[in-house]
């Protein structure tokens, strides 16, 4: 995909080209969520550049919920900062809902792995989940339905008036996907939310992204290093080689609606599909 196919000097396609897209238009499946369009990035120049991820292209459609994972150190961050619009990628472009990124697009929520640092401690849980929206044109009450609705999703109704440091890791969590949801994303993009907390809560949390996906039709992108994780949550697995990373394998995960922590689990297609991850991951990308 590129963003303008080769013409002649008159403007007309060349011979054999698929049809030029208008100026402005997004590459790849009209109404996808999200194109990724020969995405490279180099971090750095000379004798200490980078080449962390190298002409990826993919595109992921409304209501998936994507994983991405890789070897460690492969870019599976960077990738996620230009989604985000917090980095410009060196070479190609990211549309998000039909738009180019050229800032954080509109209708994005990112939650991060280490909530203890995005939450604010000194604001109590319904102030938290409140600040994204706090400069909005909502009224007060439009606001405070969205606050209170967000924490009923996530579980945590009854502890607006309690703060950060009052609650456990994985409530923590839970009120910063409340703050994400706060806002109503489309997109929500997820850097290892759950590497902090224990398997059992992990679990739990895992549960909530798939129902909050289900309730508020949002396409999910969500990077993790559990590999059982990254089946389990996904509609597709992204998988990352060694860097520069170049995408090894683009995987369809077909396990039944909804899923469960333990049928799930025990689905032979389940146990195929976290071993073709695990055994490409392993290779550093290398065909298994
Ligand atoms: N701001 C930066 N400046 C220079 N190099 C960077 C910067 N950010 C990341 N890198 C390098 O780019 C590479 C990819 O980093 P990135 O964090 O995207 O990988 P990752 O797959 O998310 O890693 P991990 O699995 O360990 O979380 C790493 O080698 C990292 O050191």
């Amino acid at each position: 995909m590129t963003d303008s196919l080769p013409t002649t000097s008159a403007g007309a396609p060349t011979q054999g080209a698929a049809p030029t897209r208008p100026a402005g238009t997004a590459p790849g499946t009209p109404g996808a969520a999200v194109v990724v369009d020969h995405v490279s990035h180099t971090y750095g120049r000379g004798d200490t550049a980078h080449h962390a991820i190298h002409d990826l292209n993919f595109e992921v459609m409304p209501k998936e919920c994507v994983s991405i994972v890789g070897p460690s150190g492969a870019g599976k961050t960077t990738l996620l900062r230009t989604l985000a619009g917090l980095l410009q990628p060196s070479e190609g472009a990211v549309w998000v809902n039909g738009k180019k990124n050229t800032g954080v697009p509109d209708g994005m929520a990112m939650v991060f792995q280490d909530y203890s640092r995005s939450l604010l401690p000194w604001l109590s849980v319904e102030r938290n989940v409140a600040f994204p929206i706090a400069g909005s044109s909502l009224s007060k009450p439009e606001r405070k339905a969205l606050v209170d609705e967000s924490l009923e999703a996530v579980g945590l109704k009854g502890f607006e008036k309690r703060y950060p440091w009052q609650l456990s890791g994985g409530m923590q969590q839970r009120v910063a996907i409340a703050r994400a949801l706060a806002y109503r994303p489309k997109l929500m993009l997820m850097d290892e939310p759950f590497a902090s907390v224990d398997a059992q809560t992990r679990e739990g949390l895992e549960d909530l992204v798939l129902s909050i996906r289900d309730r508020y039709d949002m396409t999910i992108l969500f990077v993790t290093h559990d590999i059982d994780e990254s089946v389990y949550l996904a509609n597709r697995v992204l998988v990352l080689s060694r860097p520069p990373a170049t995408l090894v394998e683009d995987i369809r995960v077909e396990l039944a609606e909804p899923r469960d922590q333990i049928t799930t689990r025990e689905d032979p297609a389940f146990i195929h599909l976290r071993g073709h991850v695990a055994r490409l991951i392993h290779s550093g990308g290398e065909p298994v």
